[in-house]
């Protein structure tokens, strides 16, 4: 039978009922009850009760509205005093004209809404961020005038080495770095107690036995080696007792050599700028310590045949890297200082005019301490006195000349050099410069390279004249010692950007004076800790095709199109509610 016809038939006979129903009820006690009922028309069939069930729904009207109701109806619909039961539709016909209210229907109706709710519910909680659980390590930079304690975390979930490591804590030693301790090594293994000690309440204990605890030492080191090998063993010696009393993963100290300390620099800056990952043109690394230089960089005009021994190949995140790089031992900026100061010295005398230190300046120091180093100690003067008076003329351009006085500009056998004979291919790119280039240049506030170089010499050319007096007064939180050798200082990265590395008034501004990237600080040891526990992997990691939020937000909506695509498949099925109110 077609359904039109079934609608016809039923529409009019509930409409009849509905009808006078509602008119029984507003001729008597109940408006409200009969809207409400008359509404439940346009609620879907299957949250209705069937019409066995609306008989059972008047028995709940109280007394008052339900008893007119049910005196009202003629007996043959009364089954007893209080149903109501005057629907004359049977059942069996109802369900024919609206299957909607078979229990099967509703049955798959509340099996879809409850399996589509499973399913978002599992796609929500399955991705969800978990609670963050960290990994550490701890790398200690044994450096020529000081050591510092790094601690770097990176997410524990990040198996396949995609996780970024951070910097968490640093911490200082006090006291010099671990070289100045050749005379009392066991001095340099205690000197680390404090720092370690703070490592084990930045480090959460769970995580002490498998945190990997790392010592590079640098140029000083390097230099102690050269001059006592037997006094930096025993140094090494100390320091490995000292921290092998500590329950992290021991690893071991060495020396690192100068073209790791460049190339670590190089990895940790371009790490932290995300170029890596992303494969984008690199940045170069100027690092200036106390003892030491460092410069590298990529060029296209350097493949490593010209000087192969400056070369370092990487393959990182997919991409082939070829970097410059070169460590100048002996031209950090405490050893180039005295490397001036032995040339000013030369002949032993009583006093040395120094124009790298401010007028006013008068310091006595001692000739032994002055040549203690190999980088100057074969030039000890041999009839000198035991010390010299160190007087300041405060003169940039005699400075300058003086600071020169430490390159060796004369010989090259490669296409070309920097200076002292190191081949240095064509400068190439931004550069992030750091350590010391950075603490000098903030301090005298030339961070700026916007600023014509010109601008920035004649800016030192005034401080550096300024009388030492005046300096001490604008500055009495600054250290004497750092305080004293600004001028200095300034003059020789001048000096050495230009003169040594070729930098000219237009490249200059290539270069960016950083302290630390995203929280990290800029310097070798992150790049040492990232290769040493293959954080780096050579081949870019497989990226999941949408990230957590849109996984989920894409499977939520599929979720809920396919519930109404299968609500809409059920359309046959649908009830249809006349316009006129009924009630079924
Ligand atoms: N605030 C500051 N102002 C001026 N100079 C500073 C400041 N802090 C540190 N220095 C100096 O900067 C230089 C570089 O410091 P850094 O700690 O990078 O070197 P290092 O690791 O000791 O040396 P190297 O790497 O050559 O072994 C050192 O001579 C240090 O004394």
């Amino acid at each position: 039978m077609p359904n039109s016809v079934l609608k016809g038939r039923s529409t009019r006979k509930t409409h009849t009922h509905t009808h006078d129903y509602y008119n029984r009820l507003s001729g008597h006690e109940g408006k409200t009850s009969s809207l409400f009922l008359l509404s439940l028309c346009y609620l879907p069939r299957s949250i209705l009760p069937s019409p066995f069930h609306f008989h059972s729904l008047f028995s709940l009207i109280p007394p008052p509205l339900s008893l007119p109701l049910s005196l009202s109806l003629s007996p043959q619909f009364s089954r007893s005093p209080v149903s109501v039961n005057f629907i004359e539709v049977d059942n069996r016909e109802m369900k024919e004209m609206n299957p909607w209210h078979t229990p099967v229907t509703i049955i798959i109706t509340v099996i879809g809404v409850m399996a589509i709710v499973a399913l978002v519910t599992v796609a929500v909680l399955q991705n969800r961020p978990l609670p963050q659980k960290y990994k550490y390590g701890i790398v200690m930079d044994a450096g020529s005038s000081h050591t510092a304690l790094y601690i770097y975390e990176w997410p524990a979930e990040k198996d396949n080495n995609t996780g970024r490591v951070e910097q968490t804590h640093l911490c200082k030693v006090k006291g010099p770095g671990i070289s100045s301790y050749a005379s009392a090594p066991v001095k340099a293994g205690e000197s680390l107690r404090l720092c370690m000690e703070e490592a084990k309440q930045w480090v959460p204990g769970k995580r002490h036995h498998q945190t990997p605890l790392y010592l590079g030492a640098t140029a000083g080191m390097r230099l102690l080696n050269m001059a006592n090998s037997s006094a930096s063993d025993k140094v090494f010696q100390a320091v490995e007792g000292a921290l092998q009393k500590f329950p992290f993963s021991y690893q071991g100290a060495k020396i690192i050599s100068g073209q790791d300390e460049g190339a670590f620099g190089w990895i940790t800056v371009n790490y932290l700028d995300e170029r890596l990952k992303q494969g984008l043109e690199t940045r170069g690394a100027l690092d200036l310590g106390g003892a030491s230089t460092q410069i590298s960089f990529v060029s296209d005009n350097y493949d490593g045949s010209e000087s192969p021994s400056n070369s370092v190949t990487f393959r990182l995140y997919g991409n082939d890297y070829n970097l410059y790089t070169h460590s100048f031992l002996c031209y950090g900026k405490d050893q180039s200082l005295r490397m001036m100061q032995a040339h000013q010295s030369q002949a032993g005398p009583a006093t040395v005019l120094d124009p790298c230190f401010h007028p006013g300046y008068t310091a006595t120091k001692n000739y032994s301490v002055l040549y203690d180093s190999p980088c100057v100690s074969d030039r000890k003067p041999k009839d000198a006195p035991d010390t010299f008076t160190h007087i300041g003329i405060g003169d940039f351009l005699q400075c300058q000349a003086a600071v020169k006085s430490v390159f060796n500009f004369t010989s090259c056998k490669y296409s070309r050099c920097s200076f002292n004979g190191v081949l240095q291919p064509l400068l190439q790119g931004p550069y992030g410069a750091f350590s010391a280039y950075y603490f000098v240049m903030n301090f005298l506030n030339l961070t700026d390279t916007s600023v014509p170089l010109e601008d920035v010499k004649e800016k030192l050319k005034r401080y550096c004249a300024t009388n030492w007096d005046q300096i001490m007064q604008q500055h009495p939180e600054v250290k004497l010692k750092y305080l004293a050798e600004y001028c200095f200082s300034g003059t020789y990265i001048l000096t050495l950007l230009t003169e040594g590395y070729n930098f000219t008034s237009e490249s200059y501004s290539d270069i960016k004076f950083i302290k630390k990237i995203k929280g990290s600080d800029a310097g070798w040891t992150l790049g040492y800790m990232l290769n040493l526990t293959n954080m780096i992997p050579a081949e870019a990691p497989d990226t999941p095709l949408l990230p957590h939020p849109g996984y989920v937000s894409v499977v939520s909506v599929i979720a809920v199109l396919l519930f109404i695509l299968f609500i809409v498949s059920l359309r046959p099925l649908w009830p249809r509610c006349s316009k006129q109110p009924q009630i079924v």
